[in-house]
Formats: structure tokens, C-alpha cells, sequence
């Protein structure tokens, strides 16, 4: 894996490497070299996240293509593993909105992304209520989106939400229709069981993504569980996120109550640390040679 090939030709080529491909989510560009560091080989950045964690607001189709764009570029900026970006229904309406997105994408260095078969209105794709476009529409958005690839190697996956409203033969269809369409890989979302998901990976003849988010529909299925009925992708959206919310939260309640972090400072990471995970020190010392005259 280098770096002098496009971004979609390393989640490519990742793919082909790991079984199911773990994909975990990086909520900012510090999460993302975090989880270079721990050996992944493709982050993501999560459409919930960009809304919760950027902006404060609910996963309802509140953030714009250029909140999640802002994010992709510092994270794209610093770390050369590939980029899956969730780009909800694809901030159309129409397949020109759709274009544009794909385009921005991928010259911000992003390496894939999803785009799903709801309504503009959007909701998380573990809550109720959800409702979704027709097949035709959905195939359109999936034939604007593959036009306007400009990294032939840019990988695009159709996600369907139908499982919830249609259920799973539905949602079958569908995504063979979307593959049928060029999608390169089919996001089945909010799938319950095992079987469901080799039933996806039987009737499309493209990799299948499994999303194991928490307190959610799917169970936790584990990377040898979805080995095992052949998912070629186990997304981690939030993970990190909850887990560094939840941190974040214990230690503003502490600070606020006991007037001290005393009791808290052993659950930080400490400067050396951090200064380790982002490369201070290498930076420090560029800038030493610059002004040295050193080579
Ligand atoms: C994958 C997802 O689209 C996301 O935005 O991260 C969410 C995840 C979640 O809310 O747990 C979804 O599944 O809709
Ligand atoms: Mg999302």
C-alpha cells in the first residue's frame, strides 16, 4: 500500500486483503491517525458523527455537503488510510446535487462513501419511522453518483434501509437493482441476523457491508460470525465516539464537583502521549532542520 495510489484503489485493495474489512469510525483527524496507529486498514467518517460530534444536532438530514467536507479534508489532510464517507441520501435533490457531491468527495481524498435509499428527511437507520424513495429513484441517484466518478477506483456503496419498511426480499431486490446500476458494494442496513446477511451476500454479486453499531437492530456480530456467512465489510461507526463521549462527560462532572482534576487524571492520555500520537516531536525537529540550513 503507498500512497501514490488514489485513495479508492487502497480501500480496493484493503478489501482484498482482510476478511471481513474492519472500517471504524474517526470522528476527526486525531481519531484517525489513533486508529492507523491500531493497525486498521479504512476509517470512516459517520454522517451521525459529522451532525452530533461537529455540529451538536441529531442524525435527521440537518448537516450539509460542506460540514461533512470540512471533516473528510482534516481528516484526508493527516492520514493516508482510506476514507468511507457517509453521504446520507446524497445532498440532492436532483442527480446534478448528487454529481457535485461525488466530485467534492473525491477530490477532498475520500476513498469511498455510501448513499442511501430514504427520504431528504432523513433518520438514523436504527430508529423507527424511517421512510423510503422508490427503486427507480433510488437507481437514479446510484447512475448520478457513478457518472460522476472521477477516481474510477472510488468505491460506492448503496445502502437500502428497506429491511425496516419492506422487508428483507424487498430490500434483496433492491439491492441487486442497485448493483445492477454500478454500485460497487450494498450496505444492508439494520439487517438482524445471520442469516439475513448471507441471504444478501448470495443474491448480490457484490461485497456486502455489515454496520455493528451499538444499541442498535443488528447484534454485535463478531468479525468471525460475519466471516463466517461471507460480509465483506464490518463497519464501526461510532464506537470511538461513544466511548470518548461517555470519557469526556465523567470528567466534567468530576472537575465541576470535586473542584480538582485529581481524580480524574489518571483516565487522560498525557501530553507525552498525545504528543506521540500526532508526531509533535518529528514536526519540531522538520522545522529545526528548515532554519539549520540541514538537509
Ligand atoms: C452508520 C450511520 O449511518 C452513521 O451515520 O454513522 C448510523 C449509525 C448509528 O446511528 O448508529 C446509522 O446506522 O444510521
Ligand atoms: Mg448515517
Amino acid at each position: 500500500m503507498t500512497a501514490s495510489t488514489s485513495p479508492g484503489a487502497r480501500f480496493r485493495q484493503a478489501l482484498s486483503e482482510e476478511k471481513p474489512l474492519q472500517i471504524v469510525g474517526t470522528i476527526n483527524a486525531n481519531h484517525a491517525l489513533l486508529a492507523r496507529r491500531a493497525g486498521y486498514r479504512a476509517i470512516y467518517l459517520s454522517g451521525g458523527g459529522v451532525a452530533a460530534g461537529s455540529l451538536g444536532l441529531p442524525d435527521l438530514g440537518i448537516n450539509t455537503l460542506d460540514d461533512v467536507l470540512t471533516d473528510v479534508r482534516r481528516i484526508t489532510d493527516v492520514c493516508d488510510l482510506p476514507l468511507m464517507v457517509d453521504i446520507d441520501t446524497g445532498f440532492g435533490p436532483s442527480a446534478f446535487n448528487i454529481a457535485r457531491t461525488v466530485k467534492s468527495l473525491i477530490k477532498a481524498g475520500g476513498a469511498a462513501c455510501h448513499i442511501e435509499d430514504q427520504v431528504g428527511a432523513k433518520r438514523c437507520g436504527h430508529r423507527p419511522g424511517k421512510e423510503i424513495v422508490s427503486k427507480g429513484e433510488m437507481v437514479d441517484r446510484i447512475k448520478a453518483a457513478v457518472d460522476a466518478k472521477t477516481d474510477p477506483d472510488f468505491f460506492l456503496i448503496a445502502r437500502t434501509d428497506a429491511i425496516a419498511s419492506h422487508g428483507v426480499d424487498d430490500a434483496i431486490e433492491r439491492a441487486i437493482a442497485f448493483v445492477e446500476a454500478g454500485a460497487d458494494g450494498i450496505f444492508a442496513e439494520a439487517a438482524y441476523d445471520l442469516p439475513t446477511y448471507q441471504r444478501f451476500v448470495d443474491a448480490v454479486k457484490a461485497p456486502v457491508l455489515a454496520n455493528i453499531t451499538e444499541f442498535g437492530q443488528t447484534p454485535l456480530f463478531t468479525r468471525d460470525e460475519l466471516a463466517s456467512v461471507g460480509v465483506a465489510m464490518q463497519l464501526f461507526p461510532l464506537s470511538a465516539f461513544r466511548a470518548m463521549n461517555k470519557a469526556a462527560e465523567a470528567v466534567y462532572t468530576a472537575i465541576r464537583s470535586d473542584g480538582h482534576q485529581k481524580n480524574v487524571v489518571d483516565s487522560m492520555q498525557t501530553r507525552e502521549e498525545l504528543y506521540d500520537r500526532i508526531g509533535y516531536h518529528e514536526f519540531e525537529q522538520s522545522l529545526d532542520k528548515v532554519f539549520s540550513g540541514a538537509k
